[in-house]
């Protein structure tokens, strides 16, 4: 089979938009003329194996679709042996799968063409005993040179095919399961080949994610939950499922007397090895630490790391459309506006510079907001009234620094400057925008520091948000504006947290790399960009 997995995944790509179950039958003939039947097949190493290197092909040739090998028939001996009634056939009513089959593919080698009728009828009731499909289910063979392949495979048969492996009653595995890829079925599928009777899935919850590259880009804890359920119940619907928050490295893997084993990957195991000392402390027997391998990302670029990872799959994200923009039809088309926020330091004001270096119209929110300070306007006068003449240098110009310190890091005197400030700027915002519109441009990038929290997405077509780490922008606030880690800090809690802002992004950047990848990230929102206005202005 191993030869077998590329073209035959080649080929199913053809035909598949979603998701591909794989179901494994060793043996399986649909033409001897007699109607096959399931059968329970052995866990043996082999099939780890297969499943590893299944996973790691298809992120090379069809990494767009949802691949889930399917274990309901296979089951070692002694699980079958352990007490309970075991039905000869894993499927005694069919498999209800989260999406229902709409064609079912085989790698069965077709040896007479005129047996085709005979294999494709006996291959749909053969699907049809084992999985809830739509009752006139086509069948479609694959790639009819296997046969040859097949025959290759036969010659190399490795001498531990049919090596059993060792299974356990209730395994354990762990992880953050962001963004579901190959890496972490892999892992869960052999841990549901290991477990007999129950699997334990401690998922990183909150208090384990602050540290994680881009954790603001993470898909909240029901999600991923729901996702891992999914899968989970589609691959082994026998297994007892227990999903659980891990609020620490270990979680309930060192108090649960009934696990046996744990499933790690080469990056883990020396986690595994900690939860054992931590059950050897509380009297517990230490679990069999069965590690896997991790698989290689064909497509990692030099800065990323070679195995898959949800971080290397979370900063790919970055520049991409994350949210469709909502409706704007109450804005002219063009300029299309994007509101472009961030937290302070985070770097917005030079990617706004290389969009503008790029054809839009920039528009430095700031430093509209410093010219409503000018003496004489309406402002000015506001502000000296709330916050006293204190404020004021020799000329009395406002002090901008001194009345900074008056509003950070106190919400009631910044809501009263705002509340005089934020009318008076949308006002020099809009009539920019108005300009552009005459002078025909194509995009303004509006660079406001607090767009959310001013509620001015209605003023854009898009939002794009850039996020750094607090400890980052701390360092460049400091560094930058020669102020205090406490004056930064009260600067950043004025202000929405990434992770709030990321909600209402429509696009998330980050400048937290090296200039390059920042460019790279800048110039692929750029294009991604260019593709949604020409699609806007072909449907209007
Ligand atoms: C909706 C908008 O985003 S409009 C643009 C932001 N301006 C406002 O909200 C107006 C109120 N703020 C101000 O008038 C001025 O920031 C002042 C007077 C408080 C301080 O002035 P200055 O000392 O010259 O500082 P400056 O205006 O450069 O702002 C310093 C930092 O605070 C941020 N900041 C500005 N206003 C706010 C605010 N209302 N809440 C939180 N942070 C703010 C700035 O974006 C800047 O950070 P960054 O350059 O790292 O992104």
């Amino acid at each position: 089979l191993p030869l077998r997995i590329a073209p035959v995944l080649t080929s199913a790509a053809q035909l598949v938009e979603r998701t591909l179950y794989v179901h494994l039958h060793p043996g399986l003939n649909l033409g001897s003329g007699n109607q096959p039947r399931s059968v329970f097949i052995p866990p043996v190493v082999d099939l780890s194996t297969l499943i590893n290197r299944l996973y790691s092909n298809a992120a090379d040739i069809c990494a767009h679709l949802d691949i889930k090998v399917l274990l309901t028939n296979v089951r070692s001996l002694s699980a079958a042996c352990n007490g309970a009634a075991v039905p000869n056939c894993p499927f005694p009513t069919p498999q209800c799968l989260s999406h229902s089959p709409e064609v079912v593919l085989t790698d069965f080698p077709l040896q007479d063409p005129g047996q085709s009728h005979q294999i494709t009828q006996s291959l749909q009731k053969y699907t049809g005993q084992c999985y809830v499909c739509s009752p006139s289910l086509p069948s479609v063979l694959l790639y009819p040179e296997l046969m040859k392949l097949q025959e290759k495979e036969e010659q190399e048969k490795p001498e531990n095919q049919a090596e059993s492996l060792e299974t356990y009653s209730d395994v354990v595995v762990g992880g953050t399961f962001d963004r579901l890829h190959g890496a972490h079925k892999t892992l869960l599928n052999i841990s549901c080949l290991l477990s007999n009777r129950r699997c334990l899935i401690g998922v990183c919850d909150e208090a384990m994610l602050k540290k994680k590259v881009l954790t603001e880009l993470i898909e909240p804890y029901s999600l991923r939950v729901q996702r891992l359920h999914e899968f989970l119940q589609d691959v082994k619907p026998s297994l007892q499922l227990e999903i659980v928050p891990l609020d620490d490295p270990f979680g309930v893997s060192i108090v649960d007397p009934l696990l046996q084993c744990i499933v790690v990957s080469e990056e883990t195991r020396l986690g595994g090895e900690a939860v054992n000392r931590r059950r050897i402390e509380n009297d517990l027997p230490p679990l069999v630490i069965h590690e896997i391998q991790l698989l290689k990302d064909a497509y990692h670029t030099e800065s990323e790391e070679e195995k898959i990872s949800s971080s290397s799959l979370r900063s790919r994200l970055l520049g991409t459309l994350l949210t469709p923009p909502k409706d704007t039809s109450h804005l002219p088309p063009l300029p299309y506006v994007i509101g472009l926020t961030g937290g302070s330091g985070s770097g917005k004001s030079s990617i706004a510079k290389q969009l503008e270096a790029l054809g839009a119209v920039r528009i430095d929110c700031d430093k509209l907001g410093h010219e409503v300070y000018e003496p004489g306007t309406a402002a000015y006068h506001k502000v000296l009234e709330e916050f006293g003449s204190d404020i004021l240098n020799e000329d009395k110009t406002i002090n901008r620094r001194a009345l900074g310190r008056k509003v950070f890091g106190n919400q009631e005197r910044l809501k009263a400057l705002t509340h005089i400030v934020w009318p008076e700027i949308a006002l020099l915002v809009k009539n920019t925008i108005s300009q552009a519109r005459q002078e025909g441009k194509q995009v303004c990038v509006m660079d406001a520091a607090v767009l959310l929290e001013a509620g001015w997405t209605n003023m854009v077509h898009e939002v794009w948000v850039t996020i750094i780490p607090e400890e980052e922008a701390v360092l460049r606030i400091t560094e930058r504006d020669g102020v205090t880690t406490e004056d930064a800090l009260r600067r950043l809690q004025s202000q929405w947290s990434s992770a709030k802002q990321v909600r209402r992004a429509n696009v998330v950047l980050s400048t937290l790399w090296e200039p390059e990848v920042t460019h790279k990230q800048v110039l692929k929102a750029w294009r991604l960009l260019q593709d949604r206005i020409q699609q806007r202005q072909v449907k209007q």
